[in-house]
Protein backbone atom coordinates (compact mmCIF):
# COMPACT_ATOMS: atom_id res chain seq x y z
CA UNK A 1 0.00 0.00 0.00
CA UNK A 2 1.20 3.47 -0.75
CA UNK A 3 2.32 5.50 2.38
CA UNK A 4 1.42 9.09 2.16
CA UNK A 5 5.11 9.86 2.33
CA UNK A 6 5.74 7.66 -0.94
CA UNK A 7 3.20 9.03 -2.43
CA UNK A 8 3.52 12.78 -2.13
CA UNK A 9 6.89 13.75 -3.33
CA UNK A 10 5.76 12.96 -7.50
CA UNK A 11 2.66 14.50 -6.85
CA UNK A 12 4.63 17.73 -5.28
CA UNK A 13 7.02 17.49 -7.98
CA UNK A 14 4.17 17.65 -10.92
CA UNK A 15 2.29 20.49 -9.04
CA UNK A 16 5.42 22.66 -8.92
CA UNK A 17 6.48 21.62 -12.17
CA UNK A 18 3.21 22.77 -13.59
CA UNK A 19 3.11 26.04 -11.51
CA UNK A 20 6.70 26.74 -13.05
CA UNK A 21 5.26 26.37 -16.45
CA UNK A 22 1.88 28.29 -16.32
CA UNK A 23 4.07 30.77 -14.67
CA UNK A 24 7.28 30.93 -17.13
CA UNK A 25 4.22 31.46 -19.57
CA UNK A 26 6.54 30.39 -22.36
CA UNK A 27 2.98 28.00 -23.32
CA UNK A 28 3.71 24.76 -25.07
CA UNK A 29 4.83 26.74 -27.85
CA UNK A 30 7.72 27.57 -26.27
CA UNK A 31 8.64 24.40 -25.09
CA UNK A 32 8.98 23.46 -28.99
CA UNK A 33 10.60 26.08 -29.90
CA UNK A 34 13.31 25.61 -27.02
CA UNK A 35 13.94 22.17 -29.11
CA UNK A 36 13.42 19.35 -26.30
CA UNK A 37 13.16 15.85 -27.74
CA UNK A 38 11.23 14.63 -24.70
CA UNK A 39 7.84 15.90 -22.99
CA UNK A 40 7.89 16.84 -19.69
CA UNK A 41 6.22 14.17 -17.17
CA UNK A 42 2.89 16.35 -16.44
CA UNK A 43 2.05 15.75 -20.84
CA UNK A 44 2.02 12.58 -20.34
CA UNK A 45 -1.15 10.85 -19.92
CA UNK A 46 -1.97 7.89 -18.66
CA UNK A 47 -1.91 4.36 -20.66
CA UNK A 48 -5.77 4.19 -20.41
CA UNK A 49 -6.01 7.59 -22.13
CA UNK A 50 -3.10 6.40 -24.84
CA UNK A 51 -4.82 3.01 -25.41
CA UNK A 52 -6.86 3.56 -28.47
CA UNK A 53 -5.08 6.33 -30.56
CA UNK A 54 -3.49 3.87 -32.63
CA UNK A 55 -6.90 2.33 -32.94
CA UNK A 56 -8.54 5.44 -35.44
CA UNK A 57 -10.58 4.18 -38.22
CA UNK A 58 -9.45 5.32 -41.40
CA UNK A 59 -12.34 3.62 -42.88
CA UNK A 60 -14.92 4.61 -41.45
CA UNK A 61 -16.25 6.36 -44.09
CA UNK A 62 -15.78 10.49 -44.15
CA UNK A 63 -17.51 13.16 -42.24
CA UNK A 64 -20.73 14.60 -44.69
CA UNK A 65 -20.05 17.84 -46.96
CA UNK A 66 -22.82 19.65 -47.26
CA UNK A 67 -23.12 22.68 -50.24
CA UNK A 68 -24.42 25.50 -48.71
CA UNK A 69 -24.79 27.26 -52.23
CA UNK A 70 -28.23 27.80 -53.76
CA UNK A 71 -30.35 27.94 -50.48
CA UNK A 72 -32.79 30.83 -52.12
CA UNK A 73 -34.52 27.77 -54.29
CA UNK A 74 -36.95 25.78 -52.49
CA UNK A 75 -36.24 22.61 -53.65
CA UNK A 76 -32.42 22.58 -53.44
CA UNK A 77 -33.14 24.17 -49.24
CA UNK A 78 -35.23 21.31 -48.65
CA UNK A 79 -32.21 18.76 -49.69
CA UNK A 80 -29.54 20.99 -47.79
CA UNK A 81 -32.23 20.51 -44.26
CA UNK A 82 -32.33 17.03 -44.93
CA UNK A 83 -28.95 16.52 -45.17
CA UNK A 84 -27.79 18.96 -42.01
CA UNK A 85 -30.72 16.82 -40.48
CA UNK A 86 -29.38 13.86 -41.01
CA UNK A 87 -25.54 14.86 -40.08
CA UNK A 88 -26.13 15.76 -36.91
CA UNK A 89 -28.63 12.93 -35.80
CA UNK A 90 -26.08 10.61 -37.03
CA UNK A 91 -22.59 12.67 -36.88
CA UNK A 92 -23.02 15.59 -34.71
CA UNK A 93 -20.72 17.06 -37.35
CA UNK A 94 -20.23 18.33 -40.80
CA UNK A 95 -18.44 20.34 -43.47
CA UNK A 96 -19.76 22.87 -44.92
CA UNK A 97 -18.61 24.32 -48.24
CA UNK A 98 -20.02 27.46 -50.16
CA UNK A 99 -20.44 29.09 -47.41
CA UNK A 100 -19.95 32.58 -48.37
CA UNK A 101 -17.05 33.24 -46.60
CA UNK A 102 -13.79 33.87 -49.25
CA UNK A 103 -10.89 31.69 -49.41
CA UNK A 104 -9.07 34.56 -48.67
CA UNK A 105 -10.53 35.07 -45.54
CA UNK A 106 -9.92 32.17 -43.98
CA UNK A 107 -6.26 32.29 -44.78
CA UNK A 108 -5.68 35.58 -43.64
CA UNK A 109 -7.23 34.55 -40.58
CA UNK A 110 -5.55 31.02 -39.52
CA UNK A 111 -2.03 33.82 -41.03
CA UNK A 112 -3.06 35.89 -38.56
CA UNK A 113 -3.67 33.79 -35.37
CA UNK A 114 -0.49 31.86 -36.08
CA UNK A 115 1.59 35.18 -36.20
CA UNK A 116 -0.06 35.59 -32.45
CA UNK A 117 1.43 32.17 -31.57
CA UNK A 118 4.43 32.81 -33.36
CA UNK A 119 5.23 36.24 -31.30
CA UNK A 120 8.10 36.20 -28.70
CA UNK A 121 7.18 34.83 -25.27
CA UNK A 122 6.98 38.48 -23.85
CA UNK A 123 4.83 39.83 -25.87
CA UNK A 124 2.09 36.96 -25.68
CA UNK A 125 2.84 37.07 -21.78
CA UNK A 126 1.10 40.36 -21.80
CA UNK A 127 -2.03 38.31 -22.24
CA UNK A 128 -1.43 35.58 -20.49
CA UNK A 129 -3.98 34.86 -17.44
CA UNK A 130 -6.45 32.45 -16.04
CA UNK A 131 -9.59 34.43 -15.73
CA UNK A 132 -12.81 32.64 -17.62
CA UNK A 133 -15.63 34.31 -18.48
CA UNK A 134 -14.51 37.70 -20.33
CA UNK A 135 -12.09 39.69 -21.88
CA UNK A 136 -9.11 38.21 -23.96
CA UNK A 137 -6.87 35.20 -22.44
CA UNK A 138 -3.93 33.47 -23.67
CA UNK A 139 -3.14 30.45 -21.65
CA UNK A 140 -1.71 26.92 -22.30
CA UNK A 141 -4.58 24.39 -21.41
CA UNK A 142 -7.98 26.34 -20.05
CA UNK A 143 -7.92 23.28 -17.41
CA UNK A 144 -4.24 23.28 -16.79
CA UNK A 145 -5.12 22.47 -12.76
CA UNK A 146 -7.99 20.58 -13.16
CA UNK A 147 -7.16 17.97 -15.77
CA UNK A 148 -4.95 14.35 -15.20
CA UNK A 149 -2.29 15.20 -17.43
CA UNK A 150 -2.14 18.52 -19.49
CA UNK A 151 -2.07 18.36 -23.11
CA UNK A 152 -0.17 20.18 -25.92
CA UNK A 153 -1.64 23.07 -26.82
CA UNK A 154 -1.58 26.75 -26.38
CA UNK A 155 -5.09 29.16 -26.88
CA UNK A 156 -5.94 32.77 -27.13
CA UNK A 157 -8.98 33.18 -26.05
CA UNK A 158 -11.70 36.10 -26.15
CA UNK A 159 -15.52 36.52 -25.55
CA UNK A 160 -16.95 38.49 -28.24
CA UNK A 161 -20.63 38.57 -27.41
CA UNK A 162 -23.37 39.48 -26.20
CA UNK A 163 -21.67 42.20 -25.08
CA UNK A 164 -18.84 43.77 -27.66
CA UNK A 165 -15.38 43.27 -26.98
CA UNK A 166 -13.84 46.63 -27.31
CA UNK A 167 -11.32 45.95 -30.39
CA UNK A 168 -8.11 47.51 -28.51
CA UNK A 169 -8.26 44.13 -25.74
CA UNK A 170 -7.25 42.15 -29.03
CA UNK A 171 -3.99 41.47 -29.69
CA UNK A 172 -2.73 43.78 -32.31
CA UNK A 173 -1.10 41.32 -35.08
CA UNK A 174 -4.48 39.68 -35.05
CA UNK A 175 -7.44 42.02 -33.99
CA UNK A 176 -8.59 43.20 -37.46
CA UNK A 177 -8.71 39.19 -38.55
CA UNK A 178 -10.71 38.51 -35.02
CA UNK A 179 -12.74 40.93 -35.26
CA UNK A 180 -14.15 40.19 -38.87
CA UNK A 181 -13.81 36.51 -38.57
CA UNK A 182 -16.37 37.12 -35.62
CA UNK A 183 -18.54 38.10 -38.46
CA UNK A 184 -18.11 35.78 -40.68
CA UNK A 185 -18.53 32.81 -38.64
CA UNK A 186 -21.89 34.12 -36.55
CA UNK A 187 -23.07 34.16 -40.47
CA UNK A 188 -22.15 30.85 -41.14
CA UNK A 189 -23.72 30.01 -37.69
CA UNK A 190 -27.01 31.39 -38.18
CA UNK A 191 -27.35 29.79 -41.84
CA UNK A 192 -26.51 26.53 -40.77
CA UNK A 193 -28.86 27.23 -37.19
CA UNK A 194 -32.03 27.89 -39.67
CA UNK A 195 -31.27 24.66 -41.38
CA UNK A 196 -30.87 22.83 -38.21
CA UNK A 197 -34.06 25.21 -36.70
CA UNK A 198 -35.98 24.13 -40.02
CA UNK A 199 -34.79 20.09 -39.52
CA UNK A 200 -36.73 19.71 -36.18
CA UNK A 201 -39.98 21.60 -38.05
CA UNK A 202 -39.64 24.99 -36.53
CA UNK A 203 -39.98 28.15 -38.16
CA UNK A 204 -36.61 29.50 -39.69
CA UNK A 205 -36.22 31.98 -37.31
CA UNK A 206 -36.90 30.36 -34.18
CA UNK A 207 -32.74 29.69 -33.43
CA UNK A 208 -31.90 32.98 -33.51
CA UNK A 209 -35.74 34.04 -31.21
CA UNK A 210 -33.79 32.11 -28.71
CA UNK A 211 -31.06 33.57 -28.92
CA UNK A 212 -28.24 30.93 -30.06
CA UNK A 213 -25.75 32.72 -32.14
CA UNK A 214 -25.26 36.19 -29.75
CA UNK A 215 -23.12 34.91 -26.89
CA UNK A 216 -20.10 34.01 -28.96
CA UNK A 217 -16.27 32.62 -27.81
CA UNK A 218 -13.34 32.77 -30.36
CA UNK A 219 -10.54 30.76 -29.90
CA UNK A 220 -7.61 30.20 -31.67
CA UNK A 221 -5.92 27.33 -30.63
CA UNK A 222 -2.15 26.35 -31.94
CA UNK A 223 -0.96 22.62 -31.50
CA UNK A 224 3.03 22.94 -31.96
CA UNK A 225 5.22 20.34 -33.15
CA UNK A 226 5.48 17.59 -30.50
CA UNK A 227 8.44 15.25 -30.36
CA UNK A 228 6.72 12.49 -28.39
CA UNK A 229 2.91 12.14 -29.81
CA UNK A 230 2.48 8.85 -28.69
CA UNK A 231 2.46 9.97 -24.96
CA UNK A 232 0.10 12.97 -25.06
CA UNK A 233 -2.67 14.21 -26.33
CA UNK A 234 -3.97 17.46 -28.43
CA UNK A 235 -6.96 18.44 -26.62
CA UNK A 236 -8.80 15.01 -24.28
CA UNK A 237 -12.00 13.61 -25.50
CA UNK A 238 -14.95 15.82 -24.81
CA UNK A 239 -18.28 17.28 -26.34
CA UNK A 240 -18.32 21.02 -26.57
CA UNK A 241 -21.01 22.57 -24.09
CA UNK A 242 -22.95 25.15 -26.46
CA UNK A 243 -25.24 24.96 -29.26
CA UNK A 244 -22.83 24.94 -32.14
CA UNK A 245 -19.27 25.07 -32.94
CA UNK A 246 -17.39 26.81 -36.23
CA UNK A 247 -14.43 25.66 -36.53
CA UNK A 248 -11.92 26.83 -38.95
CA UNK A 249 -8.57 24.90 -39.52
CA UNK A 250 -5.11 24.70 -41.16
CA UNK A 251 -4.19 21.91 -43.38
CA UNK A 252 -2.42 19.88 -40.43
CA UNK A 253 -4.49 16.86 -39.29
CA UNK A 254 -5.35 15.92 -35.48
CA UNK A 255 -9.20 16.57 -35.36
CA UNK A 256 -10.71 13.07 -34.82
CA UNK A 257 -14.31 12.40 -34.14
CA UNK A 258 -16.18 9.71 -32.85
CA UNK A 259 -18.55 7.51 -34.81
CA UNK A 260 -20.04 4.20 -34.53
CA UNK A 261 -17.72 3.60 -31.73
CA UNK A 262 -14.68 4.41 -33.25
CA UNK A 263 -12.10 7.25 -33.96
CA UNK A 264 -12.36 8.83 -37.31
CA UNK A 265 -9.90 11.26 -38.93
CA UNK A 266 -11.06 14.39 -39.91
CA UNK A 267 -9.23 15.46 -43.33
CA UNK A 268 -9.45 19.26 -43.72
CA UNK A 269 -11.05 20.59 -47.00
CA UNK A 270 -9.32 23.60 -47.92
CA UNK A 271 -12.22 26.16 -48.35
CA UNK A 272 -14.51 24.58 -45.56
CA UNK A 273 -15.68 24.79 -42.68
CA UNK A 274 -16.78 22.12 -39.61
CA UNK A 275 -19.62 22.57 -37.55
CA UNK A 276 -20.87 20.48 -34.77
CA UNK A 277 -23.55 20.51 -32.48
CA UNK A 278 -22.99 20.99 -28.88
CA UNK A 279 -24.51 19.11 -25.46
CA UNK A 280 -26.74 22.43 -25.33
CA UNK A 281 -29.05 21.65 -28.76
CA UNK A 282 -28.99 18.22 -28.06
CA UNK A 283 -30.96 19.17 -25.12
CA UNK A 284 -32.98 21.89 -26.67
CA UNK A 285 -33.84 19.14 -29.34
CA UNK A 286 -34.66 16.44 -26.93
CA UNK A 287 -31.87 14.13 -28.12
CA UNK A 288 -32.44 14.37 -31.71
CA UNK A 289 -29.53 16.29 -32.57
CA UNK A 290 -26.39 14.68 -31.16
CA UNK A 291 -23.45 16.47 -29.49
CA UNK A 292 -20.38 13.83 -30.21
CA UNK A 293 -16.94 13.41 -28.78
CA UNK A 294 -13.84 14.56 -29.93
CA UNK A 295 -10.26 15.17 -29.52
CA UNK A 296 -7.06 15.94 -31.17
CA UNK A 297 -4.12 13.80 -31.40
CA UNK A 298 -0.73 15.76 -30.68
CA UNK A 299 1.10 17.07 -33.92
CA UNK A 300 3.55 15.25 -35.48
CA UNK A 301 4.49 17.60 -38.30
CA UNK A 302 7.13 20.58 -37.97
CA UNK A 303 4.22 23.35 -38.48
CA UNK A 304 2.12 24.12 -36.28
CA UNK A 305 -1.27 22.77 -36.05
CA UNK A 306 -4.00 26.10 -35.71
CA UNK A 307 -7.33 25.73 -35.40
CA UNK A 308 -9.77 28.58 -35.19
CA UNK A 309 -13.28 27.57 -33.20
CA UNK A 310 -16.32 30.18 -32.34
CA UNK A 311 -18.44 29.05 -29.70
CA UNK A 312 -21.81 29.83 -30.09
CA UNK A 313 -23.89 29.65 -26.61
CA UNK A 314 -27.57 31.39 -25.88
CA UNK A 315 -27.26 34.80 -24.14
CA UNK A 316 -30.56 34.99 -22.70
CA UNK A 317 -32.18 32.27 -20.47
CA UNK A 318 -36.04 31.81 -20.03
CA UNK A 319 -37.74 34.20 -17.71
CA UNK A 320 -37.58 31.34 -15.19
CA UNK A 321 -33.94 30.45 -15.51
CA UNK A 322 -34.38 27.64 -16.71
CA UNK A 323 -33.68 25.80 -19.87
CA UNK A 324 -34.51 21.99 -21.07
CA UNK A 325 -35.85 20.66 -24.15
CA UNK A 326 -37.96 22.91 -26.53
CA UNK A 327 -42.16 22.37 -25.46
CA UNK A 328 -42.51 22.32 -29.21
CA UNK A 329 -40.52 19.17 -29.87
CA UNK A 330 -42.76 17.37 -27.09
CA UNK A 331 -45.54 15.41 -27.22
CA UNK A 332 -47.36 12.21 -25.24
CA UNK A 333 -44.90 10.02 -28.27
CA UNK A 334 -42.46 12.29 -28.03
CA UNK A 335 -41.90 12.97 -24.07
CA UNK A 336 -38.84 15.09 -22.74
CA UNK A 337 -36.07 12.97 -22.14
CA UNK A 338 -34.03 15.74 -20.19
CA UNK A 339 -34.94 17.58 -17.05
CA UNK A 340 -34.95 21.26 -16.85
CA UNK A 341 -31.71 22.89 -15.69
CA UNK A 342 -30.23 26.17 -14.99
CA UNK A 343 -27.76 28.68 -16.00
CA UNK A 344 -25.55 28.35 -12.72
CA UNK A 345 -25.70 24.26 -13.22
CA UNK A 346 -24.89 24.27 -16.51
CA UNK A 347 -21.57 27.06 -16.36
CA UNK A 348 -20.65 25.21 -12.70
CA UNK A 349 -20.37 21.78 -14.14
CA UNK A 350 -18.61 22.67 -17.02
CA UNK A 351 -15.61 24.98 -14.92
CA UNK A 352 -15.56 22.73 -12.53
CA UNK A 353 -13.34 19.68 -13.55
CA UNK A 354 -11.41 18.93 -16.75
CA UNK A 355 -12.79 18.73 -20.36
CA UNK A 356 -12.76 14.42 -20.02
CA UNK A 357 -15.42 15.21 -17.14
CA UNK A 358 -19.03 13.18 -17.11
CA UNK A 359 -20.71 15.22 -19.73
CA UNK A 360 -23.83 17.11 -18.67
CA UNK A 361 -26.21 15.55 -20.69
CA UNK A 362 -26.08 12.19 -18.72
CA UNK A 363 -26.64 14.25 -15.42
CA UNK A 364 -29.75 15.69 -16.58
CA UNK A 365 -30.96 12.51 -18.33
CA UNK A 366 -34.64 11.00 -17.05
CA UNK A 367 -33.87 7.59 -16.48
CA UNK A 368 -36.51 5.44 -17.74
O1 LIG B 1 -8.68 21.95 -32.67
C1 LIG B 1 -9.67 21.33 -33.01
O2 LIG B 1 -9.78 20.85 -34.12
C2 LIG B 1 -10.80 21.09 -32.03
C3 LIG B 1 -10.81 21.99 -30.83
C4 LIG B 1 -11.93 21.66 -29.92
O3 LIG B 1 -12.51 20.62 -29.98
C5 LIG B 1 -12.38 22.65 -28.92
O4 LIG B 1 -11.74 23.69 -28.75
O5 LIG B 1 -13.41 22.39 -28.28
FE1 LIG C 1 -14.41 20.73 -29.00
Amino acid sequence: MATAADATPPNYRQAKAVKEFDESKMGVKGLSDSGITSIPEFFVHPPHALSDLKLTSKTAGSLPVIDLAGLESADCRRTTINQVKEAAKTWGFFQVVNHGVPVAILDDTIRAVRAFHDEPRDVKAKYYKREEGRGVMYASNNDLYRAEAASWHDSLQAWMGPEPLPPEELPEVCRHQVEAWDGHARGVAEKVMELLSEGLGLERGRFKELTFSESRVFVGHCYPYCPEPDRTMGITPHTDPGIVTVLLQNRIKGLQVKHGGEWVEVSPVHGGLIINVGDFLQIVSNGEYKSVQHRVVANSEKEPRISIVMFFNLSKWRGSGHYGPLPELLSPERPAIYRDFTAQQFLDNFYSKGLDSKSFIEKIQIQN
